[in-house]
């Protein structure tokens, strides 16, 4: 069995198999290969500019994969169209402020789900995760500050009770204590609703507290991967992330 066999034989919700992506004549992605099973989190760690975002926006089917397959609960999904990748219970929470300015908070949550009266019945998530997010159900998310807007794009994503989150960098520029309050929120959230959760970070401290396993994207390529537990871990990942 190939490497990239074993790492997506798993019972994943998400099996990436030698994937290939980028833009015009670049590959950005190089044949990543890794799977995701329920109630478990994933971290993508590496510098700027390694392919992570090219390779969540592939996923999501925002960039064409030329090579590999990419499956979602056992089927093929690689390069359908978004919306209809979204439609198979994947919540994207990306790394630029995907929030609607003009629209309130509630009008930002009610994308997330069908409906009023399932957003009415999942409020109580938002209250239980982000109790300053349900407080400003009526206010223009433009007013909100930057970590109450990613927790706002968070909330988007819990209220969709998704099967697997795919998160980009969600801990970018939030003061500590936010970070921390993020990484209890994910912990809950996959352990409560067996989430799979595809992370992709730069901050060490906040992957490791939160993630079950790690991989290092080195020029697209997956250049090491294991157990976040392991006693080695945070050096070997500081080395690999060190400018
Ligand atoms: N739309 C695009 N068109 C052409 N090249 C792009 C596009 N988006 C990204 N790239 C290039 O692809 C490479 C990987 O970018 P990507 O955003 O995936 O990296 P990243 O690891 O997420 O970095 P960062 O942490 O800085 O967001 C970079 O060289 C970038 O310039």
């Amino acid at each position: 069995m190939s490497a990239a066999q074993n790492l997506t034989n798993r019972e994943n919700w998400l099996g990436v198999e030698n994937v290939s992506s980028g833009y015009g004549a670049a590959t950005v992605v190089r044949d990543v290969s890794f799977g995701i099973a329920p109630g478990e989190i994933l971290v993508i760690l590496g510098k700027n500019g390694m392919g992570k975002s090219t390779l969540l926006n592939t996923i999501m089917g925002y960039v064409r994969a030329s090579r590999g397959t990419i499956r979602l609960g056992g089927s093929d999904i690689t390069n359908r169209p978004p919306h209809l990748i979204a439609r198979q219970s994947v919540a994207y929470t990306p790394q630029e402020f995907a929030i609607f300015q003009d629209l309130t908070v509630e009008e930002n949550l009610r994308l997330g789900v069908e409906s009023d009266r399932l957003l009415a019945e999942r409020m109580g998530d938002v209250e239980a995760a982000f109790p300053v997010i349900a407080r400003r159900f009526r206010q223009r998310a433009g007013t909100l500050s930057g970590g109450e807007q990613k927790m706002l794009l968070l909330s988007r994503g819990l209220v969709a009770r998704p099967k697997i989150m795919l998160i980009d960098e969600i801990s970018e520029g939030l003061q500590p204590s936010m970070v921390t309050k993020m990484a209890e929120v994910l912990r809950q959230t996959k352990q409560k609703n067996g989430v799979a959760v595809l992370l992709v970070e730069q901050n060490l401290p906040f992957a490791l507290s939160v993630a079950d396993r790690y991989a290092i994207l080195k020029i697209g390529e997956i250049v090491e991967q294991g157990d976040a537990a392991h006693a080695d871990t945070a050096a070997t990942l500081e080395q690999h992330l060190r400018i």
